[in-house]
Order: C-alpha cells, then structure tokens, then sequence
C-alpha cells in the first residue's frame, strides 16, 4: 500500500500538490519544516498546520534553528533528514514534492551555464529513505498549477521559494527566464520534454554501459582492471558514461582521467584522483589503483565447466576438455579450476623435481611488472598445472593414449 508523505511549504505548487493526491484517494500525510527565516515562517507553519486538519490527514512539522544562521545548504539537507526520519517512523513508502516545469526550466539553464555534461534537469523520482522521492507535478507549467488553484478556490501563501538566495538561480529566474520566455511562450514545456528525453536516454546509456563493463572490465574490491585499446572502441560519451558508472561503483571520481588518459599518445601515464587513488595506463591496460602501489592484479577466477574463455588482464585463453594424446590428463587434476596471479612461494611440479614461479618467470625473462598479469592455472588440490604462454606441469601420464584431457590455448 502507497502511504504517500507530501511536503508541502504553504506555497501555491505544494498545495496543490496536496489537494491534487487527496483528491485521488491516496493515503496523504503533511510535512512542513519552520525555517524560521522570515517573519512569515510562524504564519506559515500554522496555516499548513490547518490545511492538514482541513482535510484530515496528519501533520508532521518541525522548527529549524541555526545558531549562527545557516546556509541555503544546510536549510535543505536538515529538511530532507526531516522528511526521511518521518517516513521511517510513520512508515511513508513515497514523499512527494511540488517541482515543477518551470523549476526545470531553470534546472536545466543553471546545469548549461554550469558546463554539466548530463543536462537532464530534475528527476520525476529517485530512491529516497528506503522507498521513493517523486515529482508528480514536474510537467506541469507553473501557469496550469495557478489554474488549478483557482478552479478549486485554494488557499495558499506566498512562495518562499521566490526569494531564493541563490545567487545563479535568482539570476536565472529574474533574468534570463522571462527574457527567454518573451520569444518563445512555450519554452517551458519544450525544455521539459527535451530534458524527460535525455533522462531517458541517459538511463539506456548507463544500462549498456553496464553491460560492456560486465564484459570488459575486470572488478576487484577496489580497483577495476580494462584494456585501453577496449575503451578507445567506445565514442566519448560512452567513456565519460564507463567513468561514472565506475565512480558510483568505487566512490572514487574518475572525471576526465579516463579520456585524458586514452586520447594521449603516450603508451603510459598517471593521473592522481581524489583521496589517496589513482589512474594508470600500462601496458595496454588502464587501472584503478591507491597511489603509491604497484599494478594490482587482476581477481581470481573460477573456471567449472568448459569450454572457458577466460579474460585475465590482458591475457585471454581457452579451456577445453578434448580426447586427445596431448594436453593434461583430465583423471589427474581435481575441478574447479583457479586461475589467479602468481603468489609467493609458489612451486610447480617439474619431470626434474619440483621449480618456484619466481624462478620458472626469470627464466623465461619475462619483466618483474609483466609477472602479475600472466595467469596461472590452479587445481582444487592446490596443484599449479599450468603458467599460461609459459610452462605446463609434468604429469606422470606419459602413455600417450587417447583420454579426456584439458586443453589451453
Ligand atoms: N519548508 C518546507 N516544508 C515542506 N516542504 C517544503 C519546504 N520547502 C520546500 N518544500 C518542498 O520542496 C519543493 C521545492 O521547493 P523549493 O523549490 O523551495 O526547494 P529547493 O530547495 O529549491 O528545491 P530542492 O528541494 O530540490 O532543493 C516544494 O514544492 C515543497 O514540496
């Protein structure tokens, strides 16, 4: 059951709003928060304080005090902490508030002006204290929601909204807009719907995305692990959309690392991100590593049933089980298979007695920061059988007969 929690500031759009979802028959209570910023805040809270007796839903109010006075900022976020405390003790599964297409108008012009690369304006609904945040009214010009007020005779007070003190969003809403709308009257809806459709497009762009990460991208705890020239398939916005996913993913801002790093020439480079993170690209392999460290490598992978193709840092090989004379014979090793990075003290069993890694690595002279990156092959047992493109182990099977055996190629 929808139990629908509507903010409502006294203001035209939010009052609406409130009579708007009552009159669908949804399950409603109020939430307003005192600001205590203007003279009118005291007036305010008691006149939605009323309206909700009115309609006889409850009403949820709280004072906001700032000592020292606080900053648009902090004003908001201690009304979103309001608004979420209330849906989890009083069990709402959805706030709603009363923005607008005109809010979106300006949304959209401050997200230009700002250089934003989504330009999406506000989302109509987004995850919120365990169930939802939604915007009903975000299509709506503000004109219609006047409309509305007046065929219904509601009251309401005036918007504190209007007097933002946002410097850009001020500007915005007393400047440009009108100056915009004085062209073109029905900008408004056309910017709403531009923006509804790059949402949308956006969302089909981050569910690809999230499938070529799945593909191409090998994840770790925190670090992530792509081929450069994998990325270079992809056009920019494709990158920039890989960087963010990858962002959200890590809680690591990635930026423009990704691109800056792909579009230089140079076979390797580093950039340092935020906290103690960065980006490199070596070796034809792009990276995600804390600063300081060494190439992580790639994850360990289990290998159950075959053929495998399997993607190991910039290694890819098959496995397959063929009746042959060659290859391991299947009876002597024990599934699943792990294929991992080399460990130290590894071993392998050898025709001449059993040969460390490290000394199987030197001399086949492959370079000490190659040596993460080649994969090996580990039975269930623990047995090393195979270093990928380097050395296979020495099973006793000498016969040569004709029996199920694992191939690597
Ligand atoms: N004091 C308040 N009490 C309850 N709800 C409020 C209050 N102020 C704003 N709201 C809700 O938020 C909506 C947007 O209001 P407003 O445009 O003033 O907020 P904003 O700070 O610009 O936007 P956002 O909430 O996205 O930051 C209102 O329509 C109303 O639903």
């Amino acid at each position: 059951m929808t139990r629908v929690l509507v903010a409502v500031s006294g203001g035209i759009d939010s009052v609406v709003l409130l009579d708007r979802v009552i009159r669908n028959g949804m399950e409603v209570g109020v939430a307003h928060v005192h600001h205590g910023l203007r003279p009118e805040s005291d007036e305010e809270y008691e006149f939605v304080r009323r309206l909700a007796d009115k309609y006889d839903v409850p009403f949820h109010g709280k004072r906001l005090a700032f000592p020292n006075g606080g900053s648009q900022a902090s004003y908001r976020t201690a009304r979103y902490a309001f608004f979420e405390q209330v849906m989890q003790k009083f069990d709402y599964t959805q706030l709603m508030t009363a923005h607008h297409a005109d809010d979106q108008l300006e949304t959209v012009l401050i997200q230009l002006q700002r250089n934003v690369v989504e330009v999406t304006g506000i989302p109509e609904r987004r995850p919120f204290a365990g169930g939802e945040l939604v915007r009903p009214l975000l299509s709506e010009p503000k004109r219609e929601l006047i409309a509305y007020a007046k065929r219904y005779g509601l009251e309401w007070r005036e918007d504190a909204s209007n007097a933002t003190t946002e410097y850009l969003r001020n500007q915005v809403r007393h400047q440009i807009v009108p100056q915009l709308l004085a062209s073109q009257p029905n900008l408004v809806q056309v910017v709403s719907e531009t923006a509804r459709h790059q949402r949308e497009l956006w969302r089909t762009r981050y569910r690809q995305m999230e499938n070529w990460i799945q593909d191409n991208v090998r994840l770790e705890m925190k670090a992530f692990h792509v081929k450069s020239d994998n990325l270079m398939c992809l056009n920019p916005v494709e990158r920039y959309t890989v960087g963010r996913l990858l962002s959200m993913r890590y809680g690591v801002e990635v930026g423009t690392a990704i691109d800056r790093l792909l579009t230089s020439a140079q076979g390797s480079g580093h950039f340092d991100l935020e906290g103690s993170w960065g980006l490199r690209k070596q070796d034809g392999l792009l990276s995600l590593q804390a600063t300081g460290q060494s190439l992580l490598a790639p994850h360990k992978q289990v290998v159950t049933t075959f053929p495998a193709h399997v993607v190991f840092g910039t290694s890819l090989f098959s496995l397959d089980v063929e009746d042959d004379t060659d290859g391991i014979p299947l009876e002597a090793i024990e599934l699943p298979l792990i294929i991992r990075s080399v460990e130290a003290g590894d071993a392998m069993k050898l025709s001449i007695g059993t040969k460390k890694v490290a000394r199987i690595f030197i001399d086949a002279k492959i370079p000490r920061e190659k040596r993460p990156f080649v994969p090996l092959i580990v039975d269930a047992t623990g047995r090393i059988i195979a270093i990928v493109g380097v050395r296979v182990s020495d099973f006793p099977d000498k016969s040569g007969a004709m029996c199920p055996r694992l191939m690597v190629k």
